[in-house]
C-alpha cells in the first residue's frame, strides 16, 4: 500500500470499526514528543481577538503597535511581512467586499459561531480561487486532504453565506467544505483561553478522540507566518497503541457525550465514558456542610496529592473512583469548586482556597489523563495562591513562613513537570517563564 507523504513515521493509519481509520504508534513514543507538525490550511481570530492580535500570525503587538489594513480596516497586521503573506493567500479577494459582507442581513442573522464558519469558509474559497485552475479540488496536498475527511454525520448541515469572491465557487463545493468543518475543525488555543479556529487537514484525517487523550494539541505563533500546530505526547506511547487527541474538555463529566454524538457524530466508548455510563445515577454530594467537607477529605486521601518536595503526582484512574466519592464526577461541582477556589484566591482568604485548590486538583488528577496541561495550570495557580498568602502576611511565625515556602516550591515543581510535556507554546509569556521567575524569586531569598 503506498504510504501517505504527509504521514509521520512514528505512525500507521489502520482501520477503526467506527471512525473508518485511526491512528497507532508504530515504535515507542516518549512523553513530550512531537508527534506531528502541520501548518494551518485556513484560519481565523475569534472576534473577541480582532484588533488585539495580528490576523496573520496570531501574535499579540511586539515593540510596535498593529497596523490596520487601509483596504477594509477590518484585518490587523503586526508588520508589511505578514500583511503580505495573508494578501497573497485570501485577503486580496475579499478586502474589498468584506465590509458590505460582515454588515449585510444574511451576515448579521448567524448566531455567532457560524458567523466565524462563515469568515473561515470564505477564506478558504479565496485562498482556492488563487489556484491556476480556480477551485480544483486537487489545489494542494492539504486540499485534497482536506476533502477527503469524514463529513458531518448530519448531512442536513447548510453552509453559510460567505463573502462575495471572483470567479464565484461552484455552488457544491460550499457544501463539500463545510460539512467537514463541524467534526473536523480545531479551536487554536494559547495556554488553554481559545484564540481562534482553524482548519488542519493532517490533524484530522490522523486522530480520533478519546476523554483520556494520550496526545494534545498546541500552536506556534511565530513572526510572518500563519499559525502551526504540534502534536505531542502526553504519555509514553507504546508501539500498536491508537494516538487520540481530546476533542472537548474532558471535565465536561455529564455533557461531553452529548456534544460528541452531535458536533461529532458517535458515542464516546473510552474507558472513562464508559465507566460514567455504569456508575449512572450519580449519588448527590452531601448536603450538610460538614459532610460534604469530611467526604472532600476522604476524595483527597483517596487520590493521595502529598504535599511534600520532589513528590511525584499520583496516577489514579477513574475507574477506581469509590462509590462514596461518585457523588464529586459532577462537572457541576468541578464549576463551582473552581469558582470557590478562584473567589477564595481573590478575596485572599487563604484557607478556604487551600482547601478547595487541594480538592479541585484531586479531582483533575482523577479525571483527565496523565500530564493534561490543565493538571499544570492548576498547580501553577496554588502556587501563586500559596506564594500571595506568604507575601501578604509577612508577620507569619517562621515555621509557617517556611513551610509555606515549602508548599510554593512543591507546586511550582509539579507545575513544572506537568506543563514541560506538552512544552512552550502560544503567546511568549506563558506559563513555563512564570514558574522560572516564581523559582528565581525564591532561591533567590
Ligand atoms: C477528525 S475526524 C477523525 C479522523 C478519521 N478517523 C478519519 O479516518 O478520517 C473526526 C471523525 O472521526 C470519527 N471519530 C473520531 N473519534 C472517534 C471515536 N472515538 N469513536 C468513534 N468515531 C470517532 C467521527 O466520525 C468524527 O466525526
Amino acid at each position: 500500500m503506498q504510504v501517505a507523504p504527509w504521514l509521520p513515521q512514528t505512525i500507521k493509519l489502520v482501520s477503526h470499526p467506527k471512525a473508518r481509520d485511526q491512528s497507532v504508534a508504530t515504535t515507542q513514543i516518549k512523553a513530550g514528543s512531537s508527534i506531528l507538525t502541520t501548518p494551518a490550511f485556513a484560519s481565523i481570530l475569534l472576534d473577541s481577538e480582532k484588533g488585539r492580535r495580528c490576523d496573520n500570525c496570531f501574535r499579540l503587538p511586539q515593540d510596535k503597535p498593529l497596523r490596520r489594513c487601509t483596504g477594509c480596516g477590518s484585518y490587523w497586521y503586526c508588520n508589511a511581512e505578514c500583511q503580505n503573506v495573508q494578501w497573497r493567500k485570501h485577503h486580496k479577494r475579499i478586502c474589498k467586499t468584506i465590509n458590505v459582507f460582515t454588515v449585510s442581513p444574511g451576515y448579521q442573522a448567524l448566531p455567532l459561531h457560524e458567523k466565524h464558519d462563515s469568515i473561515l469558509l470564505s477564506h478558504v474559497i479565496a485562498q482556492m480561487s488563487f489556484s491556476s485552475t480556480p477551485y480544483s479540488l486537487e489545489d494542494s496536498s492539504l486540499t485534497s486532504v482536506f476533502l477527503s475527511l469524514l463529513p458531518h454525520a448530519d448531512d442536513s448541515v447548510t453552509a453559510p453565506v460567505i463573502c462575495p469572491i471572483k470567479p464565484p465557487p461552484p455552488a457544491h463545493l460550499l457544501q463539500t467544505l463545510y460539512t467537514r468543518f463541524g467534526n473536523n475543525n480545531f479551536a487554536i488555543h494559547s495556554h488553554l483561553n481559545t484564540i481562534g479556529h482553524g482548519i488542519f487537514p493532517i490533524a484530522s484525517r490522523l486522530f480520533n478522540h478519546s476523554c483520556l487523550p494520550n496526545a494534545a494539541a498546541k500552536y506556534h505563533l511565530s513572526p510572518d507566518q500563519s499559525v502551526v500546530m504540534e502534536i505531542v505526547a502526553l504519555q509514553e506511547i507504546q508501539p500498536g497503541e491508537q494516538i487520540c487527541l481530546p476533542y472537548l474538555d474532558p471535565a465536561l463529566l455529564q455533557t461531553r457525550q452529548q456534544i460528541l454524538e452531535i458536533s461529532y457524530g458517535f458515542k464516546c466508548r473510552c474507558p472513562s465514558c464508559s465507566f460514567l455510563n455504569r456508575a449512572e445515577p450519580l449519588p448527590e454530594p452531601p448536603i450538610d456542610p460538614k459532610e460534604l467537607s469530611n467526604r472532600e477529605i476522604q476524595l483527597r486521601n483517596f487520590v493521595g496529592f502529598v504535599l511534600r518536595t520532589g513528590v511525584e503526582l499520583p496516577k489514579i484512574s477513574i475507574e477506581t473512583t469509590l462509590p462514596a466519592l461518585r457523588c464529586f464526577l459532577r462537572e457541576s461541582y468541578m464549576a463551582d469548586l473552581s469558582n470557590q477556589f478562584r473567589d477564595a484566591s481573590h478575596e485572599s482568604q487563604y484557607d478556604l482556597a487551600f482547601e478547595s485548590g487541594i480538592t479541585l486538583l484531586s479531582l483533575y488528577l482523577l479525571v483527565y489523563p496523565e500530564n493534561y496541561p490543565q493538571i499544570g495550570m492548576h498547580l501553577l495557580e496554588l502556587a501563586k495562591t500559596s506564594w500571595n498568602r506568604r507575601i501578604s502576611s509577612p508577620d507569619l511565625p517562621e515555621t509557617q513562613d517556611t513551610e509555606i515556602k515549602s508548599q510554593v516550591q512543591v507546586f511550582l515543581s509539579a507545575a513544572s513537570r506537568v506543563l514541560t510535556v506538552l512544552g512552550e507554546e502560544g503567546d511568549d509569556d506563558g506559563p513555563l517563564k512564570e514558574i522560572a521567575v516564581l523559582e528565581r524569586l525564591l532561591s533567590e531569598e
